[in-house]
């Protein structure tokens, strides 16, 4: 459903992406890994249009997509979970999930705000109150709530657990769990190797710019030396 080729990309002058390549399959969760300054939200901004791309192609649900804007690669189905999360603090947690529901309301999904509360009770119980005043964790949780209420036919999570409290990061985790076992594709961007292993089909690991290695967990854990060298473990 999407496949990167050779992607090229960066900051006005600044080249950050030489030569990205990776693919995510209906159902698959893949990851992006790679030290800290690689190009993995490069990469992600640049699959949701909020860079253009600089060569390469990029191809998502059967659609050429190197060159369109945002609001259309959202529509044709990428949701987005932003490093930071980027919730909208000062509207309360219902207002934030209702709010992105309606931008793909005519596109036939399972997600509602009880789904959601089913997946993040926390949520259920602070609907009335502003996402501002939630802790780091819920504020995870808003935002990947509010992301399945797209409906997205790839979810995207650009490092949802970092900066977490082990039990807020182990419940994200058991979330993904179970979105993966309905079959829910996903791209995800973190180093916990671990956890990654329990939901992923692929891993793709990034250095300075270029897809350097793309395996499966039993590669991973042949390679297992190189891998952590790459990610800096
Ligand atoms: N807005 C920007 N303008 C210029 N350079 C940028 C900008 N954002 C990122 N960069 C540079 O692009 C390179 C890749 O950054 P990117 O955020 O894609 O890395 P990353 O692999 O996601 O790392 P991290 O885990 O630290 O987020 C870095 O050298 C960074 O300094």
């Amino acid at each position: 459903m999407l496949e990167i080729y050779k992607l090229q990309a960066g900051y006005g002058p600044a080249k950050v992406l030489f030569d990205v390549s990776l693919r995510v399959r209906e159902g698959q969760v893949v990851t992006l890994m790679g030290r800290n300054g690689m190009g993995k939200t490069t990469t992600i901004r640049t699959i949701m249009g909020m860079l253009r791309p600089t060569g390469g192609e990029i191809s998502f649900c059967g659609r050429q997509i190197d060159n369109v804007p945002p609001e259309t690669v959202a529509r044709l189905g990428a949701g987005l979970v932003p490093e930071g999360r980027r919730i909208f603090h000062t509207l309360t947690v219902r207002e934030n999930l209702v709010a992105t529901a309606a931008n793909r309301r005519n596109v036939a999904g399972p997600w509602t705000l009880e789904r959601v509360h089913d997946l993040f009770p926390r949520l259920s119980e602070r609907s009335g109150q502003m996402a501002g005043t939630l802790s780091g964790g819920e504020q995870q949780m808003l935002a990947i709530g509010r992301a399945l209420m797209t409906n997205p036919r790839l979810l995207i999570l650009d490092e949802a657990t970092e900066g977490l409290a082990p039990v807020i990061r182990a419940e994200i985790w058991a979330c993904l769990r179970r979105l993966k076992a309905e079959g829910q594709a996903i791209l995800v961007v973190d180093k916990n190797i671990k956890e990654l292993k329990a939901i992923a089909d692929r891993h793709t690991i990034v250095e300075r710019g270029r897809t350097v290695w793309t395996g499966s967990n039993d590669d991973l854990e042949r390679d297992r030396e190189q891998v952590n060298v790459f990610v800096g473990l």
